[in-house]
């Protein structure tokens, strides 16, 4: 099939079929309008590690760039509009599936010692912790979906840890957050949302407030740790953990102190030499870290800021319409007296109009500061802590965001929109940069 642009107001194009040879795949980039599906005819073929069922439609959601991958060749057919399709034979899904079977290898092995119980060292039962790192529009989160996948098709239930503020894969940008990946990731759906554990940091880059962000990962590490000590079958699934693209200065620090604070014994580099290399030197004093240099995906789409600005709100916007628009948020009002907002860190980033009356910038950054609820807030997301006082705030994880639509400060109250209907389920709320302005 020769490559096609046919989005841009043209006429759909009649449904097609595409015959691929194995080891190959099909590349699509779906815009961001116009639907699109595909149907295996024949064969068998994978999207990012999940299989496509033998029958019947898929839908591929709206702005997805996705591969069609084939280990022993398939027939496929579209339907729908696309803005380029096109076949590659270059891949380097055999070096991929080849890391996901030695990973596998590690996972049987810790599970046996565990089995085998005696006086174990931590390792010996600890399947492998592996952080995929690489500059931006690498295959990070790409690699990252394929490994687990892979392995919730053998029966393991990897625990799938997301560190990328700038896009958020499990919940919305802005967030650090796990969950364990029980079976192939949906190809519509995506990653499943049932048990994520969720910590706010509230703005897309780390820059704005590192220090929070280290301690956020600490308690994420923290609990991950307590949900493995008891559960010996997700210890040796291990995790896979995807991280930001930023990997120079401060962002190359970040990575580090990643690796650290999960324990990572397996570090996969997409497509940099240089990190690669700085990355092994760093780590080589440590024992039992291997640092592994992966080729990367000549498909992978290259985007730029303000793609990833606009994907950032349609992140948001998913949150609370489903990613089919298929849910309806609930509009809600409460009194500034039934909440307390804070601001973790109220430093750098935030307005003096969003501080307490007279407070000044304080410096410790990762302080929790009190802030008045004020008309700034519209358009924002709010977080909902678990926190039972606020000193507990950044220690704990959320239960979930609202936005705020209006507020009225004659009447004091606030006007959000919330996916559940209902009180909210905590007073305490954590303010954000994060914005999203209904269309
Ligand atoms: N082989 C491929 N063919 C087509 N599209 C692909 C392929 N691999 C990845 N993509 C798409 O390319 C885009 C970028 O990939 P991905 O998100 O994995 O990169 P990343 O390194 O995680 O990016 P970031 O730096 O933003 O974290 C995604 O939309 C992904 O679906």
């Amino acid at each position: 099939m020769a490559a096609t642009a046919t989005a841009g107001g043209a006429a759909a194009p009649p449904p097609r079929q595409c015959v691929l040879d194995p080891r190959s795949e099909l590349r699509v980039e779906v815009p961001p309008d116009a639907p699109l599906r595909v149907r295996l005819v024949a064969g068998t073929a994978e999207i990012f590690g999940t299989e496509l069922p033998p029958e019947g439609w898929v839908p591929i959601p709206p702005r997805s760039k996705i591969a069609i991958f084939t280990w022993h060749g398939a027939t496929l057919e579209l339907d729908g509009v696309t803005e380029s399709e096109y076949p590659s034979e270059e891949t380097p899904m055999v070096i991929y599936v080849n890391t996901h079977a030695i990973l596998d290898a590690r996972r049987a092995r810790a599970r046996a010692a565990a089995a085998q119980g005696g006086d174990l060292e931590a390792s010996q039962v600890q399947g492998p912790r592996v952080i995929v790192v690489g500059p931006t529009d690498s295959g990070k989160s790409t690699l990252c979906k394929m490994l687990l996948s892979w392995a919730a098709k053998l029966g393991w239930k990897p625990t799938y840890v997301d560190l990328d503020i700038g896009q958020g894969s499990i919940t919305i940008p802005g967030c650090i957050s796990a969950t364990p990946i029980e079976k192939p990731i949906d190809i519509v759906d995506g990653i499943p949302l049932e048990m994520p554990l969720v910590y706010f940091y509230g703005h897309p880059t780390p820059s704005i407030n590192a220090d929070v962000y280290k301690v956020l990962m600490k308690e994420l590490a923290k609990t991950l740790e307590r949900q493995f000590s008891g559960n010996a079958e997700s210890r040796a699934a291990g995790m896979v953990i995807n991280t930001m693209g930023w990997v120079e200065g401060l962002g190359y620090e970040l990575l580090l102190n990643a690796i650290e604070t999960f324990k990572a014994n397996v570090v996969l580099v997409l497509g940099q030499e240089k990190l690669w290399k700085m990355l092994k030197d760093a780590v080589q004093s440590k024992p039992n870290i291997d640092v592994v240099k992966l080729q990367k995906s000549e498909g992978v789409v290259l985007r730029n800021s303000k793609y990833r600005q606009k994907t950032r709100s349609f992140r948001i916007k998913e949150y609370f319409y489903g990613i089919a628009n298929d849910l309806a948020p609930h509009s809600n009002i409460v009194n500034f007296s039934d909440v307390s907002v804070y601001r973790i860190g109220g430093g750098h980033q935030a307005p003096r109009s969003a501080l307490p009356i007279g407070a000044e910038p304080v410096a410790d950054p990762t302080r929790l500061v009190a802030v008045n609820i004020s008309t700034d807030m519209i358009h924002t997301v709010l977080a909902i802590s678990y926190a039972k006082e606020p000193d507990e705030i950044i220690s704990s994880n959320v239960a979930g965001f609202i936005h705020v639509t209006d507020v009225d400060i004659q009447r004091k109250k606030l006007t959000y929109i919330a996916p559940c209907p209902g009180d909210l389920p905590s007073r305490l709320l954590i303010a954000s940069s994060l914005t999203w302005y209904e269309a």
